[in-house]
């Protein structure tokens, strides 16, 4: 029997036309983690399935202690009251939250928010009444809010580590299919996400020939100044079109696989690529930044084209997987412990998805939701 989410609970702002969802997948340990969302077109069902994805993204990350959970409000995340609907979200949710499903942030939410708004009221980081008497996790806890404000290659080590655990699934991936150095890369997204990755990838000799963000797409055959771009950034991952250099095209966001390129990173929304532009997808890997970019239609037809994936939930779990090796005490605060721990973690991942998928002649899908499926939830903790 297909496994369904635990909980599901809906949101009516009182004072906007915000609505919201939690959805709780699944309790391991009476605990169950995953971030907020923010968008316009956050769905009830879109939560769903980003839950279920936590449900197997924890499974991917070794955890024996957390299950997956995802908030989602459909709101404009850049209005000016935005930061209020969240606080009004996280009130509404707090019963639960404080019964263990801890959130943290997601597109459009700043984990620093989350956090702030948690101390606010005075919930602090979302805890079991086990881990309340273990002092291993209390003493994690301590380190992942030391670790809150650690920075590593300029980024602040929460936005960077997903970004950077991307990196090393793709290159994990490319090295497996025998991929040419230097390979063009095309990102969608320059948030958290995207912009680490691009200058992971960018140290690792890859060369970022597209980029694109809400407002246009950015390319160049030769390769973007990833650097650049990084340092001119602006708040909510946008780019400084003034920064552009004088061979770089500049084009409609929605151009992005247009691009010729060899490994594709949607790294901003979900279902991007669907069956109304998956043929016009040129690259033969694509790296599941994004959580849930490809829709089923779109998954077969890139089957039958022989693209590869690095699944969203293998690859891009570098935020829980800290989270988890500080508060539970796995690894220490030390920034190149925390990255090294990550990092190899989706190496190891990502090459036995590769492989066990070319020995048994599935999908890295099929294989990575076998090879990691979830526990059945137990309960909250009351
Ligand atoms: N932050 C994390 O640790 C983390 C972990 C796992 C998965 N993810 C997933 O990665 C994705 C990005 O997360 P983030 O934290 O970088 O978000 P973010 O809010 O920091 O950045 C989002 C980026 O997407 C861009 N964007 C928005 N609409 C777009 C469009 N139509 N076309 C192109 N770009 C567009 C924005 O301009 C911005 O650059 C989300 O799907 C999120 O669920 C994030």
């Amino acid at each position: 029997m297909d496994m369904k989410p635990y909980a599901v609970v809906e949101w009516n702002d009182t004072e906007s036309s915000a609505k919201g969802w939690l959805c709780i997948f699944n309790f391991v340990n009476n605990y169950s983690g995953g971030g907020t969302r923010m968008h316009p077109t956050v769905t009830r069902e879109e939560v769903i399935r980003l839950a279920t994805t936590m449900g197997y993204k924890y499974k991917a990350c070794e955890s024996t202690t957390t299950g997956g959970c995802k908030g989602g409000i459909a709101y404009d995340y850049k209005a000016p009251d935005a930061k209020d609907v969240l606080r009004r979200y996280i009130v509404a949710m707090a019963p639960y939250i404080k019964a263990g499903a801890s959130l943290g942030g997601d597109l459009g939410v700043n984990y620093g928010d989350v956090l702030e708004i948690f101390d606010d009221l005075g919930i602090g980081l979302p805890q079991t009444n086990a881990m309340r008497n273990d002092p291993v996790v209390q003493q994690g806890i301590k380190n992942h809010d030391d670790a809150c404000s650690l920075t590593y290659d300029g980024f602040l080590m929460y936005d960077m580590i997903t970004g950077y655990g991307l990196a090393h699934a793709l290159d994990e991936a490319w090295q497996f299919k025998n991929g040419k150095k230097g390979a063009g890369v095309v990102i969608q997204g320059f948030g958290c996400v995207g912009a680490s990755m691009a200058n992971c990838l960018d140290k690792m000799g890859y060369k970022i020939v597209g980029i694109s963000d809400a407002n246009c797409l950015v390319s160049c055959p030769e390769g973007l100044d990833v650097k650049k771009l990084i340092a001119t950034r602006k708040p909510k991952g946008e780019l400084d079109q003034a920064a552009f250099a004088d061979n770089y095209t500049v084009s409609a966001n929605t151009s992005w696989l247009d691009v010729d390129c060899d490994i594709l990173v949607p790294a901003a929304l979900e279902d991007v690529i669907n069956k109304d532009n998956v043929n016009d997808v040129k690259a033969s890997l694509i790296v599941e930044a994004a959580n849930i970019p490809v829709t089923a239609e779109a998954d077969e037809v890139l089957t039958k084209k022989g693209v590869d994936i690095c699944v969203d939930f293998v690859s891009n779990m570098g935020g829980i997987r800290i989270y988890e090796a500080l508060v539970f005490g796995i690894v220490d605060k030390i920034p190149e412990d925390i990255v090294n721990d990550t990092t190899s973690l989706i190496r190891r991942n990502t090459r036995k998805v590769f492989e066990e998928a070319k020995k048994q002649g599935k999908t890295q899908r099929q294989v990575a939701m076998e090879i990691f499926a979830p526990d059945t939830s137990d309960t909250p903790d009351i």
